[in-house]
């Protein structure tokens, strides 16, 4: 861990002796048996077989710049490297600075769950409908993060759009009535890093499902994203240039669980920080979700049950709340 000053002071404590050298890659590490949709031509039985099986696929020809790609990767560690308290200050309302969970509230400030269950992880919460109001004239660097996540943004609602259509089509939705299921201007983004811990198996985000409709995640080069399948994990590699499209408990719920959204986790690396940028997207405000297998429902009171739960019992039910059991 480099920049000590710039960690969360809880984080500092785990600086210990760093080991010399990277874990070798076994031979299953190299194997990447994630599925491939090319946006360009998207194939719908091979997507649905994507969202059905596995809940998660790599994107390629999708079209958002290589260079737009890596510029906001660089702008957004680049913030990071900022002091732990220069960033508590910059960053309030409507983006926020939060480290030690992912779960935050409406507000965007961190859901606290105590100090023996930290995530290893830092993060910016931008909400994009927001962003015109985010104080970054004044500063340089803010003010080129704030162009970048403006342009990057606008990608993200294509590819979000794009995509939610094709899902709509193989599964012979009306396409009308789901129009108002997805909504870009919900969507928000999220700039994580995650330390180098010489700990083994620390996490930076434990086993989850994302609550959006669709994520959409741009990682560097270190790895560490784990998914949850037929029992087994499989490492999600980074291939520079492509993007993980995570299917979420809205789209699982849409789908009327034909879909099934990713289980996933995040390990953190052994020597190096790991910087990712995901985009999260929801359906419209007030949005009912109407499928057979749950109670209707907007996600608005499915947020508000996510809170309770993480709340009272430390973790997130999630989709079962809403759930109808036939007996
Ligand atoms: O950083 C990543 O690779 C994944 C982050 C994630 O799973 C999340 O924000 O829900
Ligand atoms: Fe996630």
């Amino acid at each position: 861990m480099s920049n000590l000053g710039s960690y969360p002071p809880a984080f500092r404590r785990q600086n210990k002796e760093r080991s010399q050298k990277y874990d070798p890659v076994d031979e299953e590490d190299s194997l990447d048996l994630i599925p491939l949709i090319d946006l360009q031509c998207i194939n719908l039985d091979k997507l649905g077989e994507a969202c059905k099986e596995w809940g998660l696929f790599r994107l390629v020809n999708h079209q958002v710049p290589l260079t737009l790609m890596n510029q906001l990767q660089e702008q957004a560690k680049k913030v990071f490297s900022l002091s732990f308290e220069s960033k508590q200050g910059l960053f309030t309302s409507p983006v926020s600075y939060f480290w030690g969970t992912p779960a935050l509230t409406p507000s965007g400030t961190a859901l606290s769950r105590g100090p023996n269950n930290i995530h290893w992880v830092e993060g910016f919460n931008v909400p994009l409908g927001q962003l015109s109001q985010f104080q970054a004239d004044e500063d340089p660097m803010l003010h080129s993060f704030r162009l970048l996540l403006e342009e990057y943004g606008r990608h993200m609602g294509r590819l979000a759009k794009t995509l939610f259509e094709a899902m709509v089509k193989n599964l012979n939705l009306d396409s009308e009535e789901s129009k108002s299921n997805l909504s870009e201007s919900t969507g928000y983004v999220r700039a994580y890093r995650y330390p180098g811990l010489p700990e083994t198996e620390a996490l930076g985000m434990e086993l989850h499902t994302d609550s959006s409709v669709l994520s959409i995640l741009n990682q560097d080069i270190v790895g560490g994203l784990e998914l949850f399948k037929d029992d087994k994990w499989f490492k999600v590699k980074p291939i520079p240039g492509t993007m993980i499209i995570n299917l979420g408990d809205m789209m699982q719920a849409i789908s009327n669980d034909e879909y099934m959204s990713a289980k996933h986790r995040v390990k953190v690396n052994k020597q190096v920080e790991r910087f990712s940028i995901c985009y999260f997207v929801f359906p419209e405000e007030g949005s009912v979700i109407r499928s057979s297998n749950y109670k209707p429902f907007t996600y608005s009171d499915f947020r508000a049950q996510v809170q309770d739960d993480i709340k009272t019992l430390g973790y997130k039910v999630g989709l079962e709340r809403f759930k109808i059991h036939q007996d």
